[in-house]
């Protein structure tokens, strides 16, 4: 068995961070993919406990309260967040625990957990990004807008990150993802 590792994965919205870590967990077999909690609404096709823990304010209010979460973020008025024990629990058994989340929490996880592996997907430019966001398709005008001003923030933060993948080809892009988290886990 592997030494249990946690990666965190940010990167501006359509940059491609679901599309990689869907492909890293087919070529991964000890990788676990944490399901966060969020208040925004579920997007068509999106499941319940699938891509993400669906919830009211007041229900997110709680999960805060009772320390539930690991990190906790606002983004694009609505707030996201980590539940603590499953990650813990994943991780204790030796898996290579993946979250994706934003750069506000990225940086919360790091200081509670050092160990933590951060690696920042970039798209090849700002111009490729907005037409994958537009290419997505579900996302409104106003959402995107929003997310490509989002965008700028994040990226500024990618020299703080242990790595950076350019999600340009996506095959290069997922080797290098893969190779990483293979690296880290037989350190
Ligand atoms: N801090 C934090 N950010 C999260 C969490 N879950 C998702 N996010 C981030 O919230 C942002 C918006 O996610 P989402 O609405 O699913 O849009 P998408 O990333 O464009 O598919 C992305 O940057 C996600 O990585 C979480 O648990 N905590
Ligand atoms: N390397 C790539 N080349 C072209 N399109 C891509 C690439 N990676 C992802 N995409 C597409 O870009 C869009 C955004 O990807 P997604 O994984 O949803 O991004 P994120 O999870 O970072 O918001 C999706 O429609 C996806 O199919």
């Amino acid at each position: 068995m592997r030494r249990g590792n946690l990666f965190v994965i940010s990167g501006p919205s359509g940059a491609g961070k679901g599309t990689l870590v869907a492909r890293l967990l087919r070529e991964v077999p000890d990788c676990w993919v944490s399901v966060s909690a969020t208040t925004r609404s579920p997007r068509e096709g999106e499941q319940e406990a699938v891509q993400y823990f669906f919830k009211s304010d007041e229900e997110f209010d709680a999960l805060v309260k009772e320390d539930g979460l690991l990190e906790w973020a606002t983004y694009a008025d609505h707030r996201y967040g980590t539940p603590k024990s499953a990650v813990l629990g994943h991780i204790a058994q030796g898996e290579q625990v993946v979250l994706e989340i934003d750069v506000q929490g990225a940086f919360q996880v790091k200081d509670k957990l050092p160990e933590a592996h951060l690696v920042f997907i970039e798209p090849p430019s700002l111009i490729v990004l907005e037409e994958r966001l537009r290419g997505r398709g579900t996302e409104t005008d106003e959402v995107i807008a929003s997310r490509m001003e989002a965008a700028q923030a994040e990226l500024a933060r990618k020299m703080e990150y242990d790595i950076r993948i350019v999600n340009d080809d996506l095959e290069t892009a997922t080797r290098q993802l893969v190779d990483y988290v293979n690296e880290k886990a037989e350190e």
